[in-house]
């Protein structure tokens, strides 16, 4: 073992195995797992570690340099997040591209066999899964992010976080986000006095909100001169607000506090920092999954949970019909004050906000929380950390015809998918979704069946 230069940082020669969950690879160093970021499955590479010690179970490395390249590399679409020029230039890659370096095919494939390890490790089903890519991938998965979060740096420029880091690096272009990001030029802004800046750029082409979550004390007329220079009188329209999370209080600076999305036929109201799919195909594709798998027939009674704007509710509500019947449950205020103006023309839609498991227990009681009242069918969209145990015993008790699980992690899916099988389910169609390019996250929609009888 060698160290970087200047330093005492150990540098490893590594012969690179499989993928792992979060954007890893698998290699040993006298006898210690090492998960290495930025390399290819049978490269010989050099990494500095950059987290392990001589007790810890695992380590974690960097590549730097690749010794036997893979024939599946390519050149990074961000030079900005490319780790090898950045390790070359003594800097650290910005975070958000980790795949990067890898071809599209091959980054889908790599997903593909993640997914089905984490469907054989946590949920005991041995099933190869294809990864879809969205329709529009004549360019080279760029331009697909409508949503984008930014830190500033001491100087008051636009920055990111490095890879895993707390370093903050300045950002110009970020090249996996749609056109209207990028013609804001928020990187020539002097953008002292805030923390945070979140913008949300609707894929229909509608006005861009710019959110400025300020640092505390400073004055508005700071964060006022920021709009100002960020909106030009008679330039192109953009909306800036600023937005205090700790007090959950948004204040208007120009424009509106909302963006106006759409999907199909549907049109949603997206206050602040309200949730959105991200990608710009995203909403349409999932739709069309949620549709064709759940298969919603007029007069059904249907719950759609972690609902966030309505982006389910809304084709429910209309396969269902004024004959049926759809519970929209979403936990952030803001966002289910949205759901409700969204929704408010389809009576058939009870929207409720709350915790998924408080509200199924107060919506159906009964003994162990569920179970009493007509459900056909459920759609869930969780967050990251998945429904969890209570979640899934509760929909199991509530029996319906089928559940529609939409999922942003296939760790959290595949731990939730292993506890409905051991209730009796079956996984029906199994779709993943490559709505994150050249990230390693992925998102999936399953079918499940109840127990016969
Ligand atoms: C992945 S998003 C899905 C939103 C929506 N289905 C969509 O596609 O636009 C998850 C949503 O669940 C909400 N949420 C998170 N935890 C929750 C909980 N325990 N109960 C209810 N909603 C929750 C979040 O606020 C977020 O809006």
């Amino acid at each position: 073992m060698t160290t970087t230069p200047g330093t005492d940082v150990p540098l490893l020669e590594l012969s690179i195995g499989s993928p792992a969950h979060g954007g890893h690879f698998v290699a040993r160093h006298e006898g210690r797992v090492v998960f290495v970021r930025h390399a290819l499955p049978g490269e010989r590479v050099l990494a500095r570690v950059t987290d392990g010690g001589g007790d810890a179970g695992f380590w974690r490395a960097d590549t730097v340099r690749v010794l036997e390249p893979s024939e599946h590399r390519a050149a990074h679409p961000w030079q900005a997040a490319g780790a090898l020029l950045a390790a070359a230039a003594g800097r650290a890659p910005r975070g958000g591209a980790e795949f990067g370096h890898i071809g599209l095919e091959e980054q889908r494939r790599i997903k593909a066999a993640v997914f089905s390890e984490q469907l054989r490790r946590l949920a005991r089903v041995e099933r190869a899964v294809e990864v879809e890519p969205a329709e529009q991938e004549h360019d080279g998965g760029l331009g697909w992010r409508t949503r984008a979060g930014f830190a500033v740096d001491a100087a008051g420029r636009l920055a990111m976080h490095a890879h895993r880091s707390e370093e903050l690096v300045p950002v110009q272009q970020m090249p996996l986000a749609v056109d209207a990001v990028n013609e804001l030029r928020l990187w020539e802004l002097d953008l002292a006095g805030v923390a945070r800046v979140e913008v949300a750029a609707p894929a229909n082409g509608t006005v861009p909100l710019v959110l400025l979550i300020p640092e505390a004390g400073t004055p508005p007329r700071r964060l006022a001169r920021v709009a100002a220079a960020l909106a030009p009188e008679g330039e192109r329209p953009v909306s800036v607000a600023v937005w205090e999370p700790d007090q959950a209080r948004l204040t208007r600076l120009r424009g509106r506090t909302w963006v106006q999305e759409s999907c199909g036929a549907h049109q949603y109201r997206v206050t602040g920092e309200g949730f959105w799919q991200i990608h710009r195909q995203a909403p349409e594709i999932l739709t069309g999954a949620v549709l064709d798998g759940v298969r919603p027939e007029p007069g059904w009674h249907v719950a759609d949970l972690y609902a966030g704007a309505g982006l389910f509710t809304a084709p429910l509500a209309a396969a269902v019909g004024e004959g049926g019947r759809v519970l929209s449950v979403e936990g952030a205020a803001g966002t289910s004050r949205d759901a409700r103006k969204n929704l408010h023309g389809a009576p058939q839609v009870d929207i409720v906000q709350g915790k998924v498991d408080r509200v199924l227990r107060s919506q159906f009681p009964g003994r162990r929380g569920g179970s009493g009242a007509r459900l056909d069918a459920v759609v869930l969209d969780p967050p990251r950390a998945g429904a969890g145990r209570t979640v899934v015993h509760q929909l199991h008790a509530l029996r319906p015809q089928v559940i529609g699980y939409v999922s942003c992690d296939p760790a959290s899916f595949a731990r939730d998918l292993g506890w409905f099988l051991s209730l009796g389910w079956e996984l029906d169609s199994l779709r993943v979704f490559d709505l994150y390019p050249h990230t390693h996250h992925m998102e999936s929609f399953a079918s499940l069946r109840p127990p016969a009888g």
